[in-house]
């Protein structure tokens, strides 16, 4: 795994100082690309991630639609409740740095959060943001199927030490109109900004900073892919 020979820090660093956010092309060499994108969409056992009005809830299920009928409306029911009053979610994910089993996460995508956690990246990260304290990264992979969404929230949890968040975009096919968009709404509630998801591009936003993913439309012909987590101090 490696950054690709045009990404420089320096530069990022430019962009990232004026606005706390970034998106950048071309981050990894190809290969890497390819490899990593290949594991998610053909070998990475997902599960469904639900956050409702009672909280953080993991479902053994590789997605929305593959849940049993009745317990699928129910689970609908709730999220979409909580989710038009506030902080909700719905995708499917795999923990990596935190997974309950190790042996069960793909061996590229543990590689992948070894490359995150090694000196050139992390030295990459410092200077690409100017967060000197960065000493590690937590990770999780992705997937947003058609329905699934995350709304506003700024990332900044009590005594995790997030510096920057990050998401790498395993995505080669998408159109702007199916959604899954990483948006940050200015002051007035407009949309100030939002990054569509792309192929071997990363995402880097200063934390707090207040963001969402718009849900993924209902005719979305492609799955939205990441691998995402925060840079930290210790
Ligand atoms: O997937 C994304 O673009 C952002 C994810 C995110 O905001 C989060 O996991 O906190
Ligand atoms: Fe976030």
């Amino acid at each position: 795994m490696e950054l690709d020979a045009s990404a420089d820090a320096a530069l990022v660093r430019r962009f990232f100082d004026r606005s706390g956010r970034v998106h950048i092309a071309g981050i990894l060499k190809a290969d890497a690309a390819k490899a990593v994108f290949s594991c998610l969409a053909e070998q990475t056992p997902w599960q469904l991630s639900i956050h409702d009005d009672q909280g953080p809830r993991d479902i053994p299920a590789r997605s929305f639609e593959q849940i049993e009928p009745s317990l699928r409306a129910e689970l609908s029911r709730r999220v979409d409740r909580a989710a038009a009053r506030g902080f909700a979610y719905r995708f499917s994910n795999c923990r990596i740095d935190t997974a309950e089993d190790a042996r069960a996460v793909p061996l590229i995508l543990r590689r992948f959060h070894e490359f995150l956690n090694s000196p050139p990246l992390l030295q990459f990260a410092r200077v690409a943001t100017g967060f000197d304290d960065i000493t590690f990264a937590d990770a999780q992979a992705t997937l947003y199927n058609p329905g699934d969404f995350l709304t506003c929230h700024d990332d900044d949890v009590k005594g995790k030490n997030r510096r920057v968040a990050y998401v790498f975009n395993f995505t080669p096919l998408w159109r702007v109109e199916w959604g899954g968009l990483l948006a940050f709404p200015d002051a007035y509630g407009h949309l100030h900004e939002a990054f569509t998801p792309a192929f071997n591009a990363v995402n880097l936003m200063r934390v707090p900073m207040v963001h969402t993913v718009t849900q993924v439309a209902t005719f979305a012909a492609a799955g939205r892919y990441s691998i995402t987590g925060w840079f930290r101090a210790s």
